[in-house]
């Protein structure tokens, strides 16, 4: 338990219609006193004046008082539900504050009390911190099951079966002289560390879709210059994102902008038209489209077909750097490559741009001697609009798909975070050595499983994560 008391505005940015100064530890209770004249009754809202020092009026709001430890943070809380103006809320801030225990709490520190006493683990503190950034249905979603304990509740689940085999296994170090009783003991206790293995793979599955919705589905815009790149990003983005001119070779870097489609944000970048150049600044954009491709999700594959055949084999070019398993391999069908298949393996739309003029090649159009009769996935236009519902339907299911929320979403929760998938990945790491190696000696298969209960410990925050802490509470805002 702390000795010092924190105040701050908990509520968003001033003014505003109402602001929420929350008070936390030993002295919440003396704010009250001091600014009402008596603490309300607990656990009530109650409507009180508000007086500083001098007796000068605050306000006149909502007093509650919160009494620890079934708290939110544990401690003894006190609300102050004042009118929402800068100096309301500065005047409130000063008369809590002039108590000697009482500081103006720093960011996260609500919250890293909560952890502190107990009240959360660090799942729910990160869940929290996803909370408060969430901006698409998804990332609500998935941030409301990490913020209520659900992926508390099965890593501990997890850590606990971990303690038992160990202790199971350390009751067998008595037994190891007499000869069949351990290697029983052994057996049975690899099949169970062997199904908790199989759970941990399967939820790190899950978590590349978690992966989507905090980050993103990356969508790279590609085509030869000139192809109609940056309209489409402007059409989609329905502003002007990025610089449109009739040269080819305009936009040199990439462009980003994100679209929430279907509870999912879908990061469309627009690259550099990808050619032969010997313009430095325009390689180095090249070169970056490049990279954009590689590591999309999806790739948009623009092409203006009016002038005939010319772009399309720079296209078949392009395709080439598309570094999807899929493409990669030898023996892909032009099926396989360009068509995919619906369920989420599918990573490269074609797009004929520009489909309010009229293609000398129409939309069918000969694609180079190795490849058949090439048909577009889309004809677009960004001038008239003319099929970008189309596209922008199938690049939502797409996303979806990747995300697992397909089907009105998933009711499971899935870490979120690179430390928590880091360590999960270091537990499996950890079991998958025990579970190969029914040989080893019974007392380093014990300190194997306390390794693996240790990184999962890591997870939730039951050990040691001093150095942890400061990063993960720092990201929350000043009153929360
Ligand atoms: N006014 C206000 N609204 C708020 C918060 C707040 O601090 N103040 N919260 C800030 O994050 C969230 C609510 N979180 C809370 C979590 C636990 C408890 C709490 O007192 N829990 C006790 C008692 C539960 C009960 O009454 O049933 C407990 O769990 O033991 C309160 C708020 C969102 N809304
Ligand atoms: N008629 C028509 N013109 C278009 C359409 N989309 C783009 N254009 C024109 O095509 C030219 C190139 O468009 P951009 O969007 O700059 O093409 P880009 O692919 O980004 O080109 P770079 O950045 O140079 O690689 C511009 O003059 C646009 O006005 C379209 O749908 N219809
Ligand atoms: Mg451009």
């Amino acid at each position: 338990m702390h000795a010092d008391t924190i105040a701050a505005l908990s509520s968003g940015a001033l003014p505003s219609g109402v602001a929420v100064v929350r008070v936390s530890g030993p002295d919440a209770r003396s704010a009250l006193e001091r600014l009402c004249g008596s603490v309300p009754p607990e656990r009530r809202a109650s409507l009180r004046a508000f007086r500083d020092a001098a007796g000068g009026p605050i306000d006149r709001g909502i007093a509650i008082f919160f009494p620890g430890p079934e708290t939110v943070t544990g401690e003894d809380v006190a609300e102050f539900h004042l009118h929402g103006g800068r100096a309301v809320v500065a005047a409130c801030l000063e008369a809590i504050t002039t108590s000697v225990g009482t500081r103006l709490a720093e960011a996260g520190e609500f919250t890293r009390r909560a952890f502190e006493n107990g009240r959360i683990d660090l799942t729910e503190a990160e869940g929290l911190a996803d909370l408060i950034a969430a901006e698409t249905e998804g990332q609500h979603r998935a941030a409301v099951l990490q913020a209520n304990g659900t992926l508390r509740k099965l890593y501990e689940g997890w850590m606990q079966r971990l303690t038992e085999a160990r202790a199971r296994l350390e009751a067998s170090f008595d037994f190891a002289d007499e000869g069949d009783v351990g290697e029983d003991v052994a057996d049975r206790l690899t099949a169970d560390v062997a199904g908790l293995v199989s759970e941990i793979r399967a939820h790190l599955v899950r978590a590349d879709r978690g992966e989507i919705l905090r980050s993103g589905f990356k969508v790279a815009i590609v085509g030869a210059p000139n192809a109609g790149k940056s309209s489409l990003l402007n059409a989609l983005a329905d502003r002007e994102v990025a610089i449109v001119t009739e040269v080819p070779g305009t936009t040199r870097d990439v462009i980003e902008a994100t679209l929430d489609l279907g509870g999912i944000p879908v990061r469309f970048s627009d690259t550099a038209g990808i050619r032969e150049t010997s313009d430095k600044v325009e390689a180095i954009g090249v070169e970056r489209a490049r990279e954009v491709m590689a590591k999309a999700d999806l790739v948009l594959a623009l092409v203006d077909t009016q002038h005939g055949h010319g772009p399309l084999a720079r296209f078949t070019e392009l395709l080439s750097h598309v570094k999807h398993p899929m493409l990669l391999a030898a023996d892909a069908s032009h099926q396989d490559l360009v068509e995919g298949t619906a369920k989420g393996r599918r990573r490269i739309l074609t797009v004929r741009t520009k489909a309010d003029r009229p293609a000398p090649s129409g939309l069918v159009a000969r694609f180079g001697n190795e490849w058949n009769d090439f048909r577009f996935d889309f004809a677009i236009s960004a001038k008239t609009g003319e099929g970008l519902d189309a596209l922008t339907d199938r690049i939502a299911e797409l996303a979806a798909a990747a995300a697992g929320t397909e089907g009105g979403g998933t009711s499971e929760a899935i870490p979120l975070r690179t430390r928590q998938r880091d360590l999960l990945n270091e537990t499996l790491r950890i079991l998958e050595e025990f579970v190969g190696n029914s040989t080893l000696p019974a007392e380093i298969g014990a300190e194997t499983l306390r390794r693996a209960a240790d990184t999962l410990g890591r997870l939730t925050g039951k050990v040691g994560i001093e150095d942890l802490l400061d990063v993960i509470f720092s990201e929350f805002c000043i009153g929360k």
